[in-house]
This record gives C-alpha cells, sequence and structure tokens, in this order.
C-alpha cells in the first residue's frame, strides 16, 4: 500500500486528503499536524493515522500543506537520512526549491501549486521537479496528484509564483464572480437558492462547454455577444472600466506576494 503523509492538517491539507481518499484507490494516508485540533480533525473527518511528529518511511510520498512560514521550522527538525528515501511534493505558496532541498537536505523534492477543487477530483496541480528527482518520484507525485484532478508539469519553477495566484487563488476568484452573479440575480428579486441555482448552471454549465467544444474561454464568450444585443451593452462597460485588466493586475499582485513570501522564507532560512 502506497504511503502519503500530509503535512499541515488546515484547510488545504484536508481536502487534498478527502480528494485523495475519493479519488486514488490503495492509498493509506497519515497526516502530521503541529495542534491536537488538527490531528482530531484529520482522525474523525479522514479516519486517517495523524501525529505530531513526522517520521517518513523510504518510498512514502510527503505533501507539504504547512503555512510557508512555518516551513523552516519544520524542516530543522528533519533527520536527512529519513527524508532521504522520500519524494516531496510542497503545495505551499511561494518557498522556493532551493529553499526545500536547502532546508529538508534532500534533493527529491517538488514545488506544486494546487487549488481547493482537489477534494471533488478537479484540481489543477503545477509541479516543478527539482531536477534531481528520479522518474518514479515524478512519476508517484504526478500519480497520486492526478487522482484529485488534472497535473500540469513545468521546467522553470518561476512559474509557480502565477500559479499561486491563478491557480491556488484561482477558485477564490471563481467563486467571488459568480458570487456578484448570484448577488445580482438576488437584486433583482430572485430567492437565495435560485440565485444559488443560477450561479452554479453558469459555473457548470460554461466549464462543460469549454470542455465539449474543445474550446478556449475566449471561443464561448464570444458568441454570445450579438451585435446591438444586450450582453455587449453591458461587456462594453467592462471594456471602458478595463476590468481584465484589474483582474490581471489583481494576479500579478497575488504572484508578487507569493515571490515576497519565498524571500521572507529564504531569510528565515538563513537565521
Ligand atoms: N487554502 C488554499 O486554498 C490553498 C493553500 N495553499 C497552501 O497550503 C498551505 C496551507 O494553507 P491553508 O491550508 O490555507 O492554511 P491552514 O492554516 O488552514 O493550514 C496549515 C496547517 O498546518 C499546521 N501546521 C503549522 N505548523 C506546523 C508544523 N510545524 N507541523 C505540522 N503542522 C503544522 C497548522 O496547524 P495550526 O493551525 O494548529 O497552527 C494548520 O493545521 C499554505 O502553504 C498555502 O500557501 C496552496 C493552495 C491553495
Ligand atoms: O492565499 C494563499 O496564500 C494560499 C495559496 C494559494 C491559495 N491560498
Amino acid at each position: 500500500m502506497q504511503r502519503v503523509v500530509i503535512v499541515g492538517a488546515g484547510r488545504l491539507g484536508m481536502v487534498i486528503g478527502s480528494g485523495i481518499k475519493r479519488g486514488v484507490p490503495d492509498v493509506e494516508l497519515h497526516f502530521v499536524d503541529a495542534t491536537p485540533e488538527g490531528r482530531e480533525r484529520a482522525r474523525e473527518r479522514l479516519r486517517a493515522e495523524a501525529a505530531a511528529a513526522y517520521e517518513p518511511a523510504p518510498g512514502d510520498l510527503t505533501l507539504l500543506t504547512l503555512p510557508p512560514q512555518a516551513f523552516p521550522g519544520f524542516a530543522a527538525g528533519q533527520d536527512p537520512h529519513a527524508v532521504a528515501g522520500v519524494t516531496v511534493v510542497s503545495l505551499m505558496a511561494g518557498v522556493r526549491l532551493g529553499a526545500l532541498t536547502g532546508g529538508l537536505r534532500s534533493r527529491q523534492v517538488i514545488r506544486g501549486m494546487t487549488n481547493i477543487a482537489a477534494q471533488v477530483g478537479k484540481a489543477v496541480t503545477v509541479l516543478a521537479p527539482d531536477p534531481a528527482v528520479t522518474t518514479q518520484g515524478v512519476a508517484l507525485a504526478d500519480k497520486i496528484l492526478a487522482g484529485v484532478g488534472s497535473v500540469v508539469k513545468v521546467a522553470d519553477e518561476d512559474a509557480l509564483d502565477a500559479a499561486s495566484a491563478v491557480v491556488g487563488g484561482g477558485t477564490a476568484l471563481v467563486a467571488y464572480f459568480a458570487d456578484a452573479l448570484a448577488e445580482f440575480a438576488m437584486a433583482a428579486g430572485f430567492s437565495s437558492a435560485q440565485a444559488c441555482t443560477i450561479a452554479l448552471g453558469l459555473l457548470t454549465g460554461t466549464a462543460e462547454l469549454v470542455e465539449r467544444l474543445n474550446a478556449t474561454p475566449a471561443d464561448v464568450y464570444k458568441p454570445v455577444l450579438t451585435p446591438g444585443g444586450t450582453t455587449a451593452e453591458g461587456f462594453a462597460l467592462l471594456q471602458e472600466t478595463r476590468w481584465q485588466d484589474m483582474l490581471r493586475a489583481a494576479l500579478e499582485k497575488s504572484a508578487e506576494r507569493s515571490r515576497e513570501i519565498g524571500g521572507e522564507v529564504d531569510g528565515l532560512l538563513k537565521n
């Protein structure tokens, strides 16, 4: 049975754990968490083993879902010989490969980013392996994370700061947008349940169209803009207010914060 150890039973750790339980067969799920509450959460909700100390075994896949700033303290307590036989995937925003490999004193490390859609098997996970990770290590990470959604591999870890913004935070942006649509429907007199049905239909219907038509999102929105019609009128206002530029700027802010967190963690590791 493949052991998967999730370090950090917080929001992301629990979601990934539940996605793995649901979507990946023959996995023995273990949690490590700093607090009794975190460990209890993992035991109760996921019926997983949970411990305070990280005790890796050769062949494990370890997923790091700690707060980035907690990584240096966590890494300092680890025995590099024990970690050597393990493939480690960090899902922490900003923490750079150099910090991960230096902190853990192992090169079997992959920097990744994912999102909470893992809970329903629909995450996108971006992986940037350290060049020294074995083929088996990459294949193991790929197999487990493919069980909770799609996997995208990149050679340059710089893409991971953008991924923090658009992949990690993207679910929040999409839900925030859908929330505005639902709010509009409610303000127009639809009940909260009806507004939710409308928002959900828009999210799933649009996603399915993009998928089934093998299209891009732009391919899907353009045919709705009937010349002289209602949607084009509203879109004109969005374009006037440079709404897409605003969204890009917000994503760039998030990516910048990811780079900044990377710097903070590098600083903590040096001290
Ligand atoms: N939330 C999300 O949607 C996403 C989060 N991420 C990344 O996941 C990581 C966690 O985020 P999130 O789940 O939101 O945060 P949470 O604070 O909910 O989870 C972090 C968990 O780690 C535990 N923890 C802290 N220090 C240690 C330690 N030394 N050893 C073991 N466990 C520890 C915390 O325990 P306690 O609370 O008791 O301190 C908590 O349970 C971050 O690095 C974030 O960048 C990435 C993509 C998406
Ligand atoms: O906001 C954060 O820092 C984390 C990483 C991406 C999503 N949540």
